[in-house]
């Protein structure tokens, strides 16, 4: 068994706290009266939504929840008339039946107040699914329509998490607590009055109950919040731990690699540091509701004694005490009501607050319409000074690119792991906008047109395509969405011939209608070479004018890449290519070949011309080509080759 290392090796340490978990954490730090903006905000969210999509069952909900206020009010104050009644003079058996009527209305009250919930309730069971379904949808128009690079945001991803699981969880409690709040409200508000009517000075006395309560559960709210905001990078930790153990992707190499002592370490370090932080977080929260139950009772003595002084000094008649004691206590068991439901909505607003975060990231990070069009058959691609920085990065992916494609050219980008050829095929195919610098066509700068028309005339295939879990039919139609169902027969029999998907499809169950997902009943998965077919013969099948190709062939065999580059070859006719690739023995025949090198641009030039330079593209070139060539001559010492030649071409050109 390893032994257990004190720092997590998952996320390399410390786990980092969220940019907005940051500027939350002020939040829950600064004042009550700072905390109660979050509650204004969320109340406006909450009722905006519900307004906007259940009308007529919020309506509902208010006008029961009301009735019910009113309901109990109406029992209070009934109650009080019992006390008066009983302790009124003559004989005890002539007041009791005096009492009588007023005993029968409160049972009346008390089952209204009981039918009236239940109404309230069934109207806001209506409510709450409708409002859930309209914030989840919005959340997914929203997120789903960010720009690409917010997803190379880590703490837009954990914004996106919490505010679609926590935010939307809290809006729909939220309603409920909204419910109990105005019947609640209405009981107090009532008892208040009631109190009032025997006594104006009973009212700020009878509130000295309440108020230490209030605070209390405010201050443990905020508390709660502080600490899920402390430990927010620590469940994320915890959460991709749990993942890393359970799932698919990493099951085959936490055994092959005996990973499994090591991650359930990490596992274990962040429970550990969650379970820790519960009990911290419990035991300051039981500290402060002890410290405002103490004042609690505090208030109660001194409103009890107010009331005893306003008895022994006469100015309030002993036959109105009874009813001063019961109004005093609906007051304040009504008023605890609502504070503990104003905490709970306290509580909720904090998390709803990342859902309105959320919405407000996204419409930030969603680029604005555009009224230009790209155009839609672009002869020059143009890159001026491209710069780009990946979110939170200090150093640019790249740095001042200039490069021209012209329609009908094959370009191929070529470099060491991580040199930008990702980034800057991304750049041209419009998915990334650049920090500096212009990436026009013909002439027109892609950052004024609309998104859509620059993806209409681009077809992608990435290193690792989408494995869209559709039929084997749909998932290669997809590459033109509005021929899901039908149509563009002849262009689907030649990506699907091209990409070499037909034999692949040909094993599946229900041939082109076996859905490609085991997540799915009768679902197959693909092979990674077989799932980068299936990209390849959707990027063919979109027949648009720019095809942008990143490691096309990657994960294919001999012959499938074969026949893919052929393919490239016949596309050439009046369509341009990026091609990014690491087998530079498919790019000999590109008309241009640009090396990147951390993110510059070193080299350019059709293959003869790089060779001739020997510059870095010979290096790469001769490294690869040669173990090849020397195997195909000297195929009786192989073994030799190595030992021999390595060293010689490694002193001739020193390789980066
Ligand atoms: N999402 C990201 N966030 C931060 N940095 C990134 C991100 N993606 C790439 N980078 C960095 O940007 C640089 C260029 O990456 P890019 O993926 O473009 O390289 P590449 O040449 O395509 O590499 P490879 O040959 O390994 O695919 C690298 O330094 C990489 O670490």
């Amino acid at each position: 068994m390893t032994s257990a290392p004190n720092t997590a090796l998952v996320g390399g340490g410390d786990p980092v706290m969220p940019t907005w978990a940051r500027v939350d954490r002020e939040v829950a730090r600064s004042s009550l009266w700072a905390g109660l903006s979050a509650v204004r905000a969320a109340v406006g969210v909450v009722v905006a939504m519900a307004w906007r999509v259940a009308r007529r069952t919020v309506l509902l909900a208010v006008v029961l929840n009301l009735a019910g206020g009113l309901a109990t009010v109406f029992g209070i104050v009934t109650s009080a008339r019992v006390i008066d009644e009983l302790i009124a003079g003559g004989p005890t058996p002539e007041r009791v039946v005096a009492a009588l009527p007023s005993v029968v209305w409160i049972a009346v009250a008390y089952s209204l107040r009981a039918l009236l919930d239940a109404a309230a309730t069934a109207s806001l069971g209506v409510t709450i699914p409708r409002v859930r379904q309209a914030a989840q949808v919005e959340l997914h128009e929203l997120v789903s329509g960010v720009r690409l690079v917010a997803f190379e945001d880590a703490s837009f991803r954990e914004l996106v998490e919490q505010g679609s699981g926590a935010g939307i969880r809290s809006i729909e409690a939220s309603l409920r607590y909204g419910g109990t709040l105005l019947s609640s409200g209405v009981a107090v508000l009532a008892a208040l009055v009631a109190v009032g009517s025997l006594d104006p000075w009973l009212v700020p006395v009878t509130l000295l109950v309440a108020v230490p309560a209030a605070w209390a559960s405010a201050k443990a709210a905020r508390i709660g919040y502080a600490s899920f905001l402390r430990m927010v990078a620590t469940q994320r930790l915890q959460a991709i731990t749990g993942r890393l153990l359970t799932d698919r992707e990493t099951a085959a190499e936490l055994r092959a690699f005996t990973l499994r002592e090591a991650m359930l370490g990490d596992y274990r370090l962040a429970s550990a540091a969650l379970g820790a932080e519960a009990v911290r977080t419990e035991t300051r929260t039981t500290g402060v509701a002890l410290a405002g139950r103490a004042l609690a009772g505090v208030g109660a003595g001194a409103a009890y004694l107010a009331l005893g002084l306003l008895l022994y000094t006469g100015r309030m008649p002993l036959a109105l005490g009874g009813a001063a004691v019961i109004a005093m206590r609906a007051t304040t068991g009504a008023f605890s009501s609502v504070v503990h439901t104003v905490n709970q909505f306290y509580e909720a607003s904090f998390y709803i607050d990342l859902y309105r975060g959320l919405r407000r990231e996204c419409r930030e990070r969603t680029p604005p319409p555009a009224v230009r069009h790209a155009p839609a058959d672009p002869e020059v691609i143009r890159l001026d000074g491209v710069s780009f920085t990946y979110p939170g990065q200090e150093h640019p992916a790249l740095r001042e690119v200039t490069l021209e494609i012209r329609r009908g050219q094959v370009v191929a980008l070529v470099g060491e792991n991580g040199s930008g050829k990702t980034t800057l095929a991304k750049l041209v195919a419009g998915l990334h906008a650049p920090g500096s610098g212009a990436v026009r066509w013909d002439g027109v700068d892609l950052a004024g047109c609309s998104p859509e028309s620059v993806a209409a005339a681009v077809a992608v295939v990435s290193q690792h395509p989408a494995r869209w879990p559709v039929s084997a039919a749909t998932a290669v139609r997809l590459g033109r969405v509005e021929q899901v169902a039908t149509g563009g027969d002849a262009a689907f029999a030649h990506a699907v011939e091209v990409a070499g998907v037909r034999p692949v499809v040909e094993r599946l169950p229900a041939g082109w209608d076996t859905v490609l997902s085991r997540e799915f009943e009768h679902g197959r998965d693909l092979s990674g070479g077989e799932w980068q077919r299936v990209g390849i013969a959707r990027a063919l099948f979109r027949d648009v004018p720019v095809l942008v190709a990143d490691e096309p062939t990657a994960a294919l065999d001999a012959r499938a890449e074969a026949a893919v580059y052929e393919a490239l070859r016949t596309l050439r006719d009046g369509r341009t290519c990026l091609l990014v690739t690491h087998r530079l023995a498919n790019v000999r025949q590109a008309d241009l070949i640009v090396v990147l090198h951390h993110g510059e641009v070193v080299e350019r030039g059709t293959h003869e011309e790089l060779m001739r330079l020997g510059g870095r593209y010979r290096d790469l070139y001769d490294l690869q080509s040669g173990p090849y060539a020397e195997l195909a001559f000297r195929r009786p010492r192989p073994w030799r080759w190595s030992r021999e030649r390595e060293p010689a071409a490694r002193a001739g050109r020193p390789t980066s």
